[in-house]
């Protein structure tokens, strides 16, 4: 497992293969990549744990050619398995102190934060980055807590010392708006993975956050 010098969020690609109309998460991720995303996370709700993990190498090799970080989605033993950079959980997946105790020092762990209380969490737990969840309300996932919205990722900034990225329903239109609140990145499903071409739309969303 190997955790880049210094990560950098701004760009943050989170995969969902139903959105993905018919391409392989692989070919969406390298389009993607191409376009300019600086970090991926693998995000499987259905696949077998061996498919989880036979796609997950494949994209490890693809980022760790570019040097950008495969963060995966709510599983330990997969991230384990692959050396991935590290993992991303949230509030109902495993605590953070578990996954400290079996991921290697240098793995990454996000945490999602639902709230205020959650980031300070977070922070004292040893999380090396909060995902703002959800900032706005998305389609994409829709069992998630009540949004947070600017003032939220704001409050969340103004509160922690570590990375703040934000997630739920961030695209063109809104993408500079949370980088101006404060985020360090901007985590997005279907703006890349459901776009007629992920390179562009990519490229497009780093031209807004700068
Ligand atoms: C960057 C980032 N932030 C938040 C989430 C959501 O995590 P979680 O609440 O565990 O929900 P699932 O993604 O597991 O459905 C995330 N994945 N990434
Ligand atoms: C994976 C995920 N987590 C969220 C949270 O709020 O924790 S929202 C979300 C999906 C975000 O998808 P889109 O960019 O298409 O809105
Ligand atoms: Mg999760």
């Amino acid at each position: 497992m190997s955790r880049p010098s210094t990560v950098d969020y701004t760009l943050y690609l989170v995969t969902d293969r139903s959105l993905s109309r018919g391409r392989s998460t692989l070919e969406v991720v390298r389009s993607a990549v191409s376009g300019g995303v600086t970090c991926v996370q693998l995000r499987e709700k259905e696949a077998s744990t061996r498919t989880f993990i036979e796609e997950a190498r494949a994209i490890k090799v693809l980022l760790d050619d570019k040097g950008i970080p495969l963060i995966i989605n709510d599983r330990v033993d997969v991230a384990l398995a692959v050396g991935a950079a590290g993992v991303h959980l949230g509030q109902s997946d495993m605590h953070i102190r578990d996954a400290r105790r079996l991921l290697p020092p240098e793995a990454l762990i996000g945490i999602s934060a639902e709230s205020l209380e959650d980031a300070l969490a977070a922070e004292r737990g040893g999380a090396d980055y909060i995902g703002v969840s959800p900032v706005f309300a998305t389609p994409t996932k829709t069992d998630t807590a009540l949004p947070l919205g600017l003032d939220g990722v704001r409050k969340i900034r103004s509160a922690v010392g570590i990375p703040v990225v934000g997630i739920g329903g961030i695209g063109l239109a809104n993408a500079a708006e949370v980088m101006m609140a404060g985020a360090d990145g901007i985590a997005v499903v279907s703006a890349i993975v459901a776009a007629d071409d992920p390179q562009k739309a990519a490229k497009a969303l780093k031209k807004k956050i700068g």
